[in-house]
């Protein structure tokens, strides 16, 4: 049914096809740049991969896919759609071949005015569009040529027809630095050769060679009955075997076309071809690996997470904690030396603290392997995630986004507030420590959620902590735009008037020995809660 809309090369809109010719906008000539503008172009090139391929509406193939591999893989990537396809994670519904005259002119308008490193096919619906192709990479040539010779999707469906077969042996081939068939299109360019076995693969790269690519890699992601996912490689000398583990998934939609947009990516950067095959198949099989667990339609075959972010984003709402500023009205902050002085394990402190009503945790082990850290930062996170409180993580921004913890506390000598929250994202809680009005300003600035000021008392888990009392306190808060929990040396018989200075953003009080340096954490922690809610209470 599909194969009708072949011979329909019109269906794209000539009205907009007519605008944009009206609208063409000429590049100032180059004369007119000056040369310290070209050496400063040149200097600041980015990689640059030109896809030629199909749209895949549920973005799991095609230009879609092209787009989020190069992205992932920091390579710049510009796009000459060749069809709109009508595609889900069942199969292919529809395709719309774009008409060839306005493939050749999206051709034009991005090699002639950016500089494109590497080319990068995928499928090209017709032979008349391959032919377009070929002549405008002689009149604008690329360091590099990727043919992904797509004729059937992975649900099946066929995206290119057998016409296509002669436009890949006489035109592209030729002048492709690799070639990249799956087991059903070897077979297909290969006037249908079975290949069964990874013996067969082998003899089918030889011949794939002999049409013209200088590397012929051909895919095993279909054999049957194979363990690891095994693909050959082949430059005409040697001949490689190159394997990956087997992901047990069905979230394989797009495996192709991203692998191909990954070794044109990496050859964009500068890779060797056999690097960039290696690179590919490693950034394959590690994004099926994160994508295990992703659920996105209904089909058999659905796509993966080519910027592994989106699983997170499901224990996130599964999980994460969103911050709310009245979390800070009773503040665990643990530490190691106290634990180790009463024979407390980590998580038993936290869960104790946190049963006693301590409403958000903060991990502070400063003298402990990274190892040991995010093992206790793990289990933590559970008892925490089990109660609804949120899990923040000292300083170490790596621990956090290796466990997946709710946010972290950072002083003013760690990770600048804006480079944490870039590597944190939107969601995470970041908290910083502030003396000063000034430093208030800049954490709200730079994206902080809450600051924590002190230290309000003199305290020995900080050694020459300036002390600012219960006046440099007010004025912090007073200048915070950020809720504030109040540190440093607080404990059961002060901490009512911290809460009693007036100011509505001080949400509560951060304790470390008024909890941990003590034999019973629970029962320290309730103590605690009661003084605070009695305090709050004195001032409604
Ligand atoms: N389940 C899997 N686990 C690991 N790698 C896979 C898996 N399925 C496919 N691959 C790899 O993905 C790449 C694309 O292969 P393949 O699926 O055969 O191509 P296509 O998507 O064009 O049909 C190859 O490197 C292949 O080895
Ligand atoms: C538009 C378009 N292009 C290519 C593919 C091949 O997909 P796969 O990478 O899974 O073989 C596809 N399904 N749709
Ligand atoms: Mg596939």
């Amino acid at each position: 049914m599909l194969m009708a809309y072949y011979g329909d090369a019109q269906l794209v809109s000539r009205t907009t096809f007519s605008f944009l010719s009206f609208n063409k906008r000429q590049p100032p000539p180059v004369s007119r740049r000056n040369k310290q503008t070209r050496i400063f172009m040149e200097m600041h090139k980015v990689p640059h991969v030109l896809t030629v391929a199909g749209s895949d509406s549920g973005a799991g193939a095609g230009i879609q896919a092209d787009l989020k591999a190069c992205a992932a893989r920091g390579v710049y990537c510009s796009t000459v759609i060749t069809a709109l396809t009508a595609q889900n994670t069942v199969g292919v519904q529809g395709v719309d071949i774009v008409a060839e005259d306005f493939v050749a002119e999206q051709l034009k308008s991005v090699l002639s005015d950016m500089h494109v490193d590497v080319v990068k096919t995928g499928m090209l619906p017709s032979l008349g569009i391959v032919k377009i192709l070929h002549q405008c990479l002689k009149e604008y040539p690329v360091r590099a040529l990727v043919v992904d010779p797509v004729m059937v999707s992975t649900s099946g469906d066929v995206l290119a027809g057998p016409s296509i077969i002669t436009g890949f042996r006489e035109e592209l081939f030729p002048i492709a630095d690799i070639v990249t068939p799956n087991l059903k299109e070897a077979s297909a360019l290969l006037d249908g050769l079975k290949i069964k076995t990874v013996s067969d693969m082998r003899s089918a790269a030889k011949l794939l060679h002999d049409m013209g690519p200088r590397n012929v890699l051909v895919k095993g992601g279909d054999l049957p009955d194979s363990l690891d996912a095994v693909d050959i490689f082949f430059n005409g000398e040697d001949i490689y075997e190159l394997r990956s583990s087997r992901i047990d998934t069905c979230n394989t939609h797009g495996t192709g076309c991203t692998l191909a947009s990954c070794i044109a990516a990496e050859l964009a950067k500068g890779s060797s071809m056999l690097e960039s095959v290696k690179v590919a198949k490693c950034y394959v099989e590690t994004a099926l690996d994160y994508s295990k667990e992703i659920f996105i339609g209904k089909g058999p075959q659905g796509p993966f997470d080519h910027l592994m972010r989106l699983k997170n984003n499901i224990h996130k709402s599964a999980g994460q904690v969103r911050f709310n500023p009245s979390d800070l009205f009773l503040y665990a902050v643990t530490d190691s030396a106290m634990n180790r002085k009463w024979g407390h394990a980590i998580s038993d402190a936290v869960k104790a603290a946190v049963e006693g009503g301590a409403t958000i945790v903060q991990l502070r082990e400063k003298d402990i392997e990274t190892r040991d850290f995010l093992e206790a930062a793990k289990s933590c996170l559970q008892i925490c995630r089990s109660h609804g409180v949120p899990l923040l993580i000292n300083d170490r921004i790596d621990v956090a986004l290796a466990c997946d913890a709710d946010g972290v506390h950072i002083g003013q000598s760690d990770m600048p507030t804006h480079v944490a929250r870039a590597l944190l994202g939107p969601e995470k809680i970041i908290g910083v420590s502030c003396k000063t009005p000034e430093h208030a300003e800049q954490a709200w600035i730079a994206g902080a959620d809450y600051i924590g000021c002190g230290g309000v008392y003199p305290t020995n888990t900080k050694a020459n902590n300036l002390t600012i009392g219960l006046e440099g306190l007010k004025t912090v808060c007073l200048a915070s735009k950020l809720p504030v929990v109040a540190i440093g040396g607080i404990n059961t018989s002060n901490a009512q008037s911290v809460m009693q200075i007036g100011v509505p953003n001080l949400k509560g009080v951060a304790v470390v020995s008024a909890l941990f340096d003590r034999e019973c954490v629970l029962t320290e922690t309730k103590k605690l809660r009661t003084l605070l809610m009695e305090a709050t209470q004195v001032m409604k």
